[in-house]
C-alpha cells in the first residue's frame, strides 16, 4: 500500500459584518472571518494538506485570491474540486486529523455538524475526520481575537 502526508495551515483576521464559516457550518457569533472567498479557514487548511499530500502545490494556486471568480466562494465547493483531483489518481483518504485555535466561540459544540459537513464534501466516513479547537490562552494575535487559525494533517492511501 502507498501512503501520502499532508499538512496545511491558514489564518483570517476577524471582523465584524461577516459570518463565522467553519467546517462548511455558519457558527454564531458576533465577528466572522474577512477574506477574498469565504475565508473558511479550516477547510482551506485542509486544502491544503491534501494538495500538499499530492505534492500538488496549494490553494492559491488553483483558486487565485485575485481571480475575481473566487470572491465570496464557498470553500466546501472548491474543496468538492481539491477531493475530485485526489480520486482521479487513485488515492483516498486515510484520515485528516486538524485544529481550530480561536479564543471565542465556543467550538465544541459545534464540532459534530463540522466534521459531518467535511465528510459528506470529501465522500469519507466522519470517522475519518477529526477537528479539535484550542484557545491560544490569550496570547498572539489570536489570543487578542484578532483572527482564526487552524492546522492539519492528511493521509492518503493507495491500494
Ligand atoms: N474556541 C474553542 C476553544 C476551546 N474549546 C474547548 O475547550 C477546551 C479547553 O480549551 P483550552 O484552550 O483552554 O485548552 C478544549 O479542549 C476544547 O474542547 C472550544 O470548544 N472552543
Ligand atoms: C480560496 C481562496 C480564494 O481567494 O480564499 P481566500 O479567502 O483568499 O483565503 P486565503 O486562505 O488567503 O487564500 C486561499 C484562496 O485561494
Amino acid at each position: 500500500m502507498n501512503i501520502r502526508i499532508g499538512n496545511g495551515y491558514d489564518i483570517h483576521k476577524l471582523v465584524t459584518g461577516r459570518p463565522l464559516i467553519l467546517g462548511g457550518i455558519e457558527i454564531p457569533h458576533s465577528l466572522g472571518l474577512l477574506g477574498h472567498s469565504d475565508a473558511d479557514v479550516l477547510t482551506h487548511a485542509i486544502m491544503d494538506a491534501l494538495l500538499g499530500a499530492l505534492g500538488m502545490g496549494d490553494i492559491g494556486h488553483y483558486f487565485p485570491p485575485s481571480d475575481p471568480k473566487w470572491k465570496g466562494a464557498n470553500s466546501m465547493r472548491l474543496m468538492e474540486q481539491v477531493a475530485e483531483m485526489i480520486v482521479s489518481q487513485g488515492w483516498k483518504i486515510g484520515n485528516i486529523d486538524s485544529t481550530v485555535i480561536a479564543e471565542r466561540p465556543k467550538l465544541k459544540p459545534h464540532l459534530k455538524s463540522m466534521r459531518d459537513s467535511l465528510a459528506q464534501t470529501l465522500k469519507v466516513d466522519i470517522d475519518r475526520i477529526s477537528i479539535k479547537a484550542t484557545t491560544n490562552e490569550e496570547l498572539g494575535p489570536v489570543g487578542r481575537e484578532e483572527g482564526i487559525c487552524a492546522y492539519a494533517v492528511v493521509l492518503l492511501v493507495k491500494d
